[in-house]
């Protein structure tokens, strides 16, 4: 009776290592990650020409789901993090004065495909290249008052997120008409 049972295990054990797993991994992999999180930071012109609202508006038409916020005033240490590849550029010292002068609104939204759509979103770097409807083509004419930065890929969001907030500040939470509904 005991080797039944351990022929089962054994049995069903290799039926799903190699059939029903790698067959759900074929299924899932095309299908967008609705938990994909970016970082988007309304920059100190941003939140001193009143766009934070805007802005936010913006992202929440869109479908996408807030589940992280605060307003920072910058240190040089954390934008020396969050910029580590610009540390070098010539422009760094005033993007630097810049990104300090003010506080900045950070936030973390998530949603199918949000990196590359909040991209899409904000615009070219530079505002001169922005197409009128994003963020910047519609708000800004430099690129160093852009008005909004918006994490560049997946791994850069992680990176991004990871820096600016602490895993207890993200919230996880479900639309009030998604499921049950309660009653009255
Ligand atoms: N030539 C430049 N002069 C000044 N600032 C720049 C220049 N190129 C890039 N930046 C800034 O560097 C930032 C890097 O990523 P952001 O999308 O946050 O927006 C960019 C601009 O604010």
């Amino acid at each position: 009776m005991t080797n039944f049972i351990r022929l089962h295990c054994l049995y069903w054990r290799g039926l799903w290592l190699t059939t029903i797993a790698p067959l759900l991994c074929l299924l899932t992999s095309g299908l967008p990650d609705v938990r994909e999180r970016t970082l988007i930071a309304v920059k100190p012109d941003g939140v001193q020409r009143r766009l934070v609202g805007q802005i936010i508006h913006r992202f929440e038409q869109r479908g996408f789901k807030l589940v992280g916020l605060k307003m920072v005033q910058v240190s040089e240490d954390l934008l020396s993090q969050h910029y580590r590849e610009l540390r070098a550029k010539p422009f760094y010292p005033s993007l630097q004065h810049y990104m300090t002068s003010g506080p900045v609104v950070v936030m973390v939204w998530e949603g199918p495909n949000v990196v590359q759509t909040s991209r899409k979103m904000v615009g070219h770097t530079n505002p001169t290249e922005a197409q009128a409807g994003t963020v910047r083509g519609d708000f800004s004419v430099h690129v160093s008052r852009n008005v909004v930065h918006a994490s560049d890929s997946l791994e850069g969001a992680r990176r991004e997120i990871q820096l600016w907030f602490q895993g207890k500040d993200l919230l996880n939470w479900e639309c009030c008409n998604q499921g049950n509904m309660m009653e009255d």
